[in-house]
This record gives structure tokens, sequence and C-alpha cells, in this order.
């Protein structure tokens, strides 16, 4: 995870000292990007133990529709304590706009009915409507792959004030493109199906030509598409909440892709302030001392035939080896 440490070692470098409304100070930069291809490993940092259980449970959570800090801590995850009401209430954030922003609408009724006399008397009379952002994506997904409007967003202007902390990553959009037949040919090797095709059906003969090829290779399963996935995340505690994001919204690219039937393609992670506070410099300090390990792989069941349906004991990471854990205040 190069692209990590890189960002660890450009605000030590050209970090400019501000203050944050914590009150703890920090150095930041603004403006940077790093991209992460899925294809290469799952991007879990290994200079420094992740608990994995937290990153997926809050995902999990986020796509529940959940905006109450109980449900998430029956996962047995803390991480949004602090900003809890006593209820466990956290006020709209990311669940509620996900899967249910509410959408104001003039209300229809007969004429002369209620709606039209009160509106005689000069109110705006509307209707609520609940709009599910992930379930519209998923089927625009299938519908329109090449859509370039595949976007979601938690930054909701007039949910603002409500919100326990104000979204940080409060944007992402998808983007798919066709495979080329090699890379459909090289991926095959992971889907047993295609050895059992007859061999005149997978045969890459160029006269044959390309349809045959990739007719073939769907009759398999093979992914026709890759699905990539950019986020904005206007403010970036890098060492706390950076590796979490990168690692969150790498899972949710891996589980859309397999819901849509398409395969990762990268994750372009692209931030507004990326800062350090000034309480995490010994400890970044001390990460980047540390040597890179091979990255992890992801498990996903692939019995889960839908996004909302999957659950802890569904995902699962191979081959994680990180250096140990550093722990790190985290400014409220
Ligand atoms: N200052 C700040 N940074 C954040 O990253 C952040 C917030 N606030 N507020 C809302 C959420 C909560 N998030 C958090 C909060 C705490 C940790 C944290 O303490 N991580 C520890 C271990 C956590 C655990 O046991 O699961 C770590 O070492 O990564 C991480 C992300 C991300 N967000
Ligand atoms: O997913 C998250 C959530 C929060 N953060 C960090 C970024 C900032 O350090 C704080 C939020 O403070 P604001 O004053 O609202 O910017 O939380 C994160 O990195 N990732």
């Amino acid at each position: 995870m190069k692209q990590y440490h890189d960002m660890l070692q450009r605000i030590l470098s050209e970090g400019v000292s501000k203050n944050d409304r914590t009150g703890t100070g920090t150095s930041s930069v603004f403006g940077h990007q790093a991209v992460f291809d899925l294809s290469q490993g799952f991007p879990l940092v290994t200079t420094k133990r992740l608990h994995l259980k937290s990153i997926v449970g809050e995902l999990l959570w986020f796509l529940s529709g959940s905006t109450n800090n109980n449900d998430l801590e029956d996962m047995g995850v803390t991480i949004w304590r602090e900003w809890a009401r006593p209820s466990g209430d956290l006020g709209p954030i990311y669940g509620k706009q996900w899967r249910s922003w509410d959408v104001y609408e003039p209300a229809e009724g007969p004429p002369d009915g209620v709606i039209d006399r009160l509106r005689t008397l000069g109110s705006p009379i509307c209707e609520r409507r609940e709009f599910d952002q992930i379930s519209w994506l998923m089927d625009e997904l299938r519908r329109n792959p090449d859509s370039r409007r595949l976007v979601v967003s938690a930054w909701n202007v007039a949910d603002l004030k409500g919100m326990a902390l104000a979204p940080c990553h409060c944007l992402f959009q998808f983007n798919t493109e066709p495979l080329d037949l090699a890379y459909r040919m090289n991926i095959a090797e992971n889907y047993v199906e295609v050895f059992e095709l007859p061999n005149e059906c997978y045969t890459l003969d160029k006269t044959a030509g390309t349809i045959l090829a990739h007719d073939a290779l769907d009759l398999a399963g093979v992914p026709r598409r890759s699905l990539s996935c950019q986020l904005y995340q206007r403010s970036a505690d890098v060492f706390l909440g950076v590796p979490f994001n990168i690692a969150s919204y790498a899972l949710l690219t891996h589980m859309v892709a397999a819901q849509v039937g398409m395969e990762p393609g990268k994750f372009v992670h692209t931030f507004g302030d990326l800062h350090l506070y000034a309480n995490h410099v010994e400890q970044a300090t001390e990460q980047l001392g540390r040597d890179f390990r091979p990255l992890p792989t992801l498990w996903l069941n692939p019995e889960v035939k839908d996004l909302f349906s999957y659950t802890m004991d569904d995902i699962r990471v191979d081959n994680y080896d990180p250096h140990p854990a550093i722990r790190a205040p985290v400014a409220v």
C-alpha cells in the first residue's frame, strides 16, 4: 500500500498547519488522489493491523439504512460511540441518505379536494417520499451500464444541521467498462465452468472472431464488464479514518460488482482536506518505518443474491499478515 504511505509522507513534507473544529490541530494538504487496482489484492493497510470487523460492520450498517449507533454496537463496533446521542441516534447521516433520502413533491388530489383548497389558502402542500439511492444504483448499473450518472450522494444540504457529523465521504460514482477478450480469458481461469465447455467454444481463433469467444465466456459466467468506483472525501483523518475508508469502499465495490456480475476494477480515492492530527505524528512516523507486506484477498459468499443480504459471515479477508496495531486518540 505505497499509495497510503505516499499520503502520510506528503503531509509530513508539504502539509500546512491548520486549526480545526476539534481544537486538536492538523497538518493538511488540499487535493490528493490515490488509485487502487482491485485486481492486485484487497487494499487493507498492512503496516499496522486494522480491525476488519469494524470496517465490515460499519458498511453493513450504512447499507441497512440505520443511523442509530446501537445497531452498530450490536455488531461489536464502537467507532461511532463518541458522536451518538444517549438514544444512540446520530441524525440523518449516511444510512438515511443512501437508503431513504427525503423527497418532497407537490401533493396531488382531486379538483376541489382538501389539498386543492388548502393550496388556495396560499400554503404549498407537499407529499414526502423516500428515494433509495443504493437500490436505484443497482437497477441502473444493470439497465444502463454506460451511464455517467451512477452517483450516490450523502451530502444533503437540507439535512446537514441534524447530523451528528457532516458526511466526510460525501459522494461516490461508479463507472463500468467492457473487458477485452484477453482480460476475460485471463480471469476465466477462476471459473471452473470454462474448462467444461467444448474445446471449439473457446478456441481463440483469429478468424473465428471475437464474438464466438465472448459468447463462450458468457456461457461460463465470466463477467463482461469491469466496475470502478471513485469517492470524493471532503475531509480525511489520514491516520485513523482513511485506512477504514479505503477498505470500506473497496469492499463496497466488490459487493456491488458481485451482485451485478462485473469484475472489480479500480477504486479511485479523491480528497479535499487530507490531514494528520498533531497527536498522530509520532504514530505515522513509526508506521512509515515499517515494510510493506503482500495484500490480502477478499472472499465474498457467492450464495448471497442481493446487496442487502450480506452478513459478517459472508465476508472474509484471507492472508492478512499485518504489522501490529498502533494506537492513536480519535479527535471528536
Ligand atoms: N476524527 C475523526 N476521525 C475519523 O476517522 C472519524 C471521525 N472522527 N468521526 C466519525 C468516524 C468514526 N471513524 C473512526 C473512529 C475511530 C477509529 C479508531 O479509533 N480506529 C482504531 C481502532 C478502532 C477499532 O477498534 O475498531 C484504529 O486503530 O484504527 C476509526 C474510525 C471514522 N470517522
Ligand atoms: O469516514 C470518516 C469520517 C470522518 N473522518 C474524519 C475527518 C475529520 O478529521 C473528521 C470530521 O471533521 P469535520 O470537521 O467534519 O471535517 O472526521 C474521516 O476521515 N473518515
